[in-house]
């Protein structure tokens, strides 16, 4: 479960007498229930990838809590969260942000490695993970072998291996045609109903906001509004 209490967060521009404050998240209360798939929107400039930034424990928020699976995160430190965020979160981007010249077995393995996984646990794993999104066959291919779909399900992968419990997406689908983002969004709810992952995803794509049980729309840093779907 993730938790913002009256989040608030600001970036200061330029020096001393030209220092300007851009207040860009402004009171930022909401909960994303366990096995929920939260979506959110919002204009561009919204603060949307702050939000996600600050939930990720990549920006320390100016004021407020934050706290994931009963867990104060806004209160840890750098290296504390670092640990936190490897066995509590999953991470999908839209520029996939796999390493080029890794090949796609290599790029799942990863945080294994991080982790301190023994080797013959960390291929049998890796092999597992790949064969669940469809990749095994492809597993020697670099990224720029692969295509923009393939590419985004190994980056799936990468995030599903530590087993997280939850997943922050920022437009996961933004770099795809059509079709695939409808097979990516597929995948996303099999993934949020057979392993009961919880989903806060971003976009600016209505038929990805649709896949929320919930829609926070966030403008000028505030939330606007909570719509529940049918
Ligand atoms: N590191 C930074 N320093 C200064 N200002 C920043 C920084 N990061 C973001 N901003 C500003 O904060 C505001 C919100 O940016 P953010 O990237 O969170 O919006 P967004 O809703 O994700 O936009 P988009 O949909 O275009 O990605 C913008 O006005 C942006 O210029």
């Amino acid at each position: 479960m993730i938790e913002l209490k009256n989040v608030s967060h600001d970036f200061e521009i330029g020096k001393k007498e030209h220092k300007s404050i851009i207040p860009v998240l402004r009171n930022i209360s909401f909960t994303v229930g366990q096995g929920e798939i939260v979506t959110v929107v919002g204009r561009s400039g919204s603060g949307k990838s702050t939000l996600l930034n600050v939930i990720s424990g990549f920006i320390h928020p100016k004021e407020g809590g934050i706290f994931i699976d009963g867990t104060k995160v806004s209160d840890l430190n750098e290296a504390k969260f670092a640990d936190f965020r490897l066995k509590h979160l999953g991470f999908i981007f839209q520029s996939f942000q796999l390493i080029p010249s890794m090949t796609a077995f290599q790029n799942v393995e990863l945080p294994l490695i991080l982790k301190g996984v023994s080797d013959t646990e960390r291929k049998q794993k890796t092999k597992e993970i790949l064969e669940k999104v469809g990749l095994l066959e492809f597993k020697d291919h670099y990224p720029s072998e692969l295509s923009g779909g393939q590419q985004q399900r190994v980056s799936i992968a990468r995030a599903l291996i530590v087993n997280p419990p939850i997943i922050l997406a920022d437009e996961p689908t933004g770099s795809l045609d059509s079709e695939t983002e409808e097979d990516l969004l597929n995948f996303i709810i099999k993934l949020n109903k057979e392993l009961g992952i919880t989903f806060l995803i971003i976009t600016h794509d209505e038929r990805v906001a649709r896949i929320g049980h919930r829609t926070i729309e966030i403008a000028d840093g505030r939330v606007l509004e909570e719509a529940v779907s049918v």
